[in-house]
């Protein structure tokens, strides 16, 4: 038989408030309370504190902090990948991001989702999509990226979108709902 976090990861119906699953974000919180409290000049606190929280991150990770996510250990990060102030990643499927991507401040990023039968919801059980954003991508701030999307390799997200379908490579988007604006090329 599966365990709730077996089932979560395979984007199945699971229960949250399972104990395993709630010691996890317990000790994300904990880890986040003080990489969020720590002074922008304690840069090897800080270091330790987000190789700790997210062992799969690729080198030159740059998170402004406050940063919040659920558990940390399900976000995938390739490197030089950079968080503005106040992200929040609800990595409760896997979140994988490619290299150089920026996000600005505000960036949201949600695989939790519920039921959209409010008996199902009412029992507790809940479900995640998976998300990936590749290479390049630059992320304007206050977007939110909606559960199960992919985000193509070098697109630009415009601020304050709400991103609720697949992005190709190499387009600038924007809107709510988001929709591609135009192709990108040689432009700077
Ligand atoms: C990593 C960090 O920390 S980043 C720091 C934070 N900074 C940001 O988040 C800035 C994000 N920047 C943006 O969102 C900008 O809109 C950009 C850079 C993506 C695009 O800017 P421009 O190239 O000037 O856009 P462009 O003029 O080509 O816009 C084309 C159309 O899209 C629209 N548009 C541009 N951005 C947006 C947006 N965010 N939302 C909705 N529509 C938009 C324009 O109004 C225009 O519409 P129109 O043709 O009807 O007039």
């Amino acid at each position: 038989m599966k365990t709730e976090k077996e089932k979560m990861l395979a984007g199945e119906l699971y229960d949250a408030l399972d104990a395993q699953l709630t010691q996890e974000r317990t000790q994300a919180r904990l880890l986040l309370k003080q990489l969020n409290e720590s002074r922008e000049d304690q840069t090897a606190e800080r270091t330790q504190l987000l190789q700790q929280l997210l062992p799969h991150a690729g080198a030159g990770l740059w998170i402004q902090p406050p940063f919040y996510c659920d558990y940390g250990s399900n976000m995938y990060l390739g490197e030089k990948v950079f968080f503005n102030f106040n992200c929040v990643v609800l990595d409760v499927a896997p979140v994988t991001i490619g290299h150089r991507t920026l996000f600005g401040p505000n960036v949201q990023i949600y695989t939790a989702t519920h039921p959209m039968d409010h008996q199902i919801r009412a029992s507790g059980l809940e479900f995640a999509k998976p998300i990936t954003i590749g290479d390049d991508v630059w992320v304007g701030g206050s977007a939110v990226i909606c559960p199960g999307v992919s985000i193509g390799a070098r697109s630009v997200i415009g601020a304050g979108s709400v991103v609720t379908k697949d992005i190709p490579a190499d387009v600038f988007v924007a809107g709510n709902p988001c929709k591609v604006i135009r192709p990108l090329g040689e432009e700077a």
